[in-house]
């Protein structure tokens, strides 16, 4: 980890794909935050590089739609475009990212300067652009670190060999592969939850728990971009990224410590006792259009023009994994996620087991500890207790940390904030390992081949539903039982 005196020195935080999406919507506003806050090193320039010939002011003109600046901010929000460069080149042109290089230098001044490259780019561009970066740009003194975006390839053989790429130009250490899941307040607490609490530790096991659900859902559809999405799907998208990454961390041993390479350790571990998702633990789905639903949910998948006909990609997929181990096997981990839901959701659910010698005539429902990763952070944990008053009854309860009630001040950064400056320090606790990629495509890979060649159909789903009605008798299969019966009272302060 980079020390205090290490931030006096220049850096340059250089947005390669700087006239996109990604960087208008995520990156400079995260990048604007941080500087903002006055986190980032004092002597920080940013230099955008991109195809499009463009000037920062119009850079700054496509950002201001996705950018908060709160009254009182402007000066700095002055200073933060004045610090900013722009420059438009090839990706795959040596003499363009040289006049990069010379425009880097330009803020540099002093020996030792560092260089943080952020590549929010396609990956068809991805190689042409890291042997640039290797060939022209690399710091001379002082550090050059890397982030990249998924997707990491399709496959194991598409990751590997872009793992073999990225590891013939940088070391191990210069490479942050972004899951911006890593970088949420709930997901970063899962090790506090579970590692800083005796509560937990000892029922965190096949003898105390049924099943663990892990969620994902999402109101709107692929919103005109399903050409994109046909290529990869839901299981590409979000499960075999975010969601195995929140399982890694319910299921791993404890670690030897915090520092990042032990985490990562037990990660790849637990995920090496994972095998391959077989056929019969997996359902897929794809949405249809809602005839009663407004506007784009009237639309199905397939309505989407730029979506080839008749794709079988799925919009929606349910799989358990398998843990065999001593703590986990026999306990379905079943991932879920979802577009075109009938929520914005993504939580995580353990479910204990029914509570064994029952003297309360079949009453009591499972224990159920809920930690919703969004919308609203909260840990929540479904108890049994007495019912208030002269009577004996059983009434299911909570007991309920709502992040919005107990910690009413605290503001809760967004993940680009935090895994951003955490490449800044040189953290890499909340990055991805290429063993831990390399595990998770070994996982995926075989049922990605299958459902593909075997042009397997998913289950339709209408727009704004809870997802394919075949969904729910999986999760009883599964062993995770849904009673019907809780209700939870909000708090009025809430
Ligand atoms: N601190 C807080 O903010 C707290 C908030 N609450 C809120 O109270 C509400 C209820 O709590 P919750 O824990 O969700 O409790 P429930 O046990 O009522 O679970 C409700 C969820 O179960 C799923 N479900 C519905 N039908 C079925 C079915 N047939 N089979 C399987 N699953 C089904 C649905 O989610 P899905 O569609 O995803 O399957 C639904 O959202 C939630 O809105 C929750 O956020 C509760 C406690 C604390
Ligand atoms: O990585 C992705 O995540 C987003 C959802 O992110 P969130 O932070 O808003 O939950 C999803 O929409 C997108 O399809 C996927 O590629």
């Amino acid at each position: 980890m980079e020390n205090k005196a290490d931030f006096d020195y220049p850096h340059t935080f250089i947005l390669l794909g700087a006239s996109g999406d990604l960087a208008k919507k995520k990156i400079y506003p995260t990048i604007w935050y941080l500087y903002r806050d006055n986190v980032l090193p004092k002597n920080t320039k940013f230099v955008g590089y991109a195809r499009t010939s463009q000037t920062v002011s119009e850079v700054r003109d496509k950002c201001k739609k996705y950018i908060k600046v709160r009254p009182g901010e402007e000066d700095k929000y002055e200073e933060f475009w004045a610090a900013n460069d722009y420059l438009a080149g090839a990706y795959d042109k040596r003499i363009d990212f040289e006049k990069l290089n010379q425009l880097i230098c330009k803020n540099e001044k002093g020996i030792v300067a560092n260089r943080i490259f952020y590549l929010a780019v396609p990956p068809t561009v991805f190689e042409d652009v890291t042997v640039n970066i290797k060939n022209s740009c690399i710091a001379i003194k002082g550090y050059t670190r890397v982030i990249i975006e998924k997707p990491f390839g399709r496959d194991d053989v598409s990751s590997d060999k872009l793992s073999n790429h990225l590891a013939n130009l940088f070391k191990e250490e210069q490479i942050y592969r972004i899951d911006h899941y890593l970088g949420k307040e709930m997901v970063q607490n899962l090790m506090t939850i579970r590692f800083a609490n005796q509560i937990f530790c000892p029922s965190w096991n096949r003898s105390n728990i049924a099943s663990v659900l892990i969620s994902f859902k999402e109101p709107f559809g692929t919103e005109g971009r399903g050409g994109y999405f046909d290529d990869f799907g839901m299981i590409r998208d979000v499960m075999q990224n975010h969601l195995l990454q929140i399982l890694s961390l319910i299921a791993m041993e404890k670690p030897v410590s915090l520092h990042p390479n032990d985490i990562r350790d037990e990660k790849v571990k637990v995920l090496r006792h994972i095998p391959a998702i077989e056929m019969k633990d997996i359902l897929v789905g794809q949405y249809v259009g809602n005839p009663n639903g407004n506007g784009e949910e009237k639309l199905g998948y397939l309505d989407d023009p730029t979506v080839p006909k008749g794709s079988v990609t799925p919009t929606y997929a349910l799989a358990a994994l398998w843990i065999n181990n001593a703590r986990w096997e026999g306990v379905p981990f079943i991932l879920r996620c979802g577009k075109a839901l009938n929520e914005r959701k993504a939580e995580v659910r353990i479910q204990y087991k029914d509570v064994p010698g029952d003297i309360f005539g079949g009453n009591t429902k499972r224990n159920e500890l809920v930690i919703r990763v969004q919308p609203g952070e909260a840990l929540y944990l479904k108890m049994m207790s007495k019912s208030p008053g002269m009577k004996f009854d059983l009434v299911e309860t909570e007991l309920d940390l709502t992040y919005s009630m107990r910690y009413r001040e605290a503001d809760v950064p967004d993940a680009y904030e935090r895994l951003i400056l955490d490449v800044f320090t040189g953290t890499q606790m909340h990055f991805v390992r290429s063993d831990e990629l390399k595990e998770a495509w070994r996982i995926f890979t075989p049922i990605l081949q299958q459902l593909e060649e075997n042009h397997v159909q998913p289950h339709p789903y209408v727009f704004g539903s809870r997802g394919p009605a075949a969904a729910d008798g999986k999760l009883a299969e599964y062993n995770f039982k849904y009673s019907g019966s809780y209700k939870w009272q909000k708090p009025s302060i809430c």
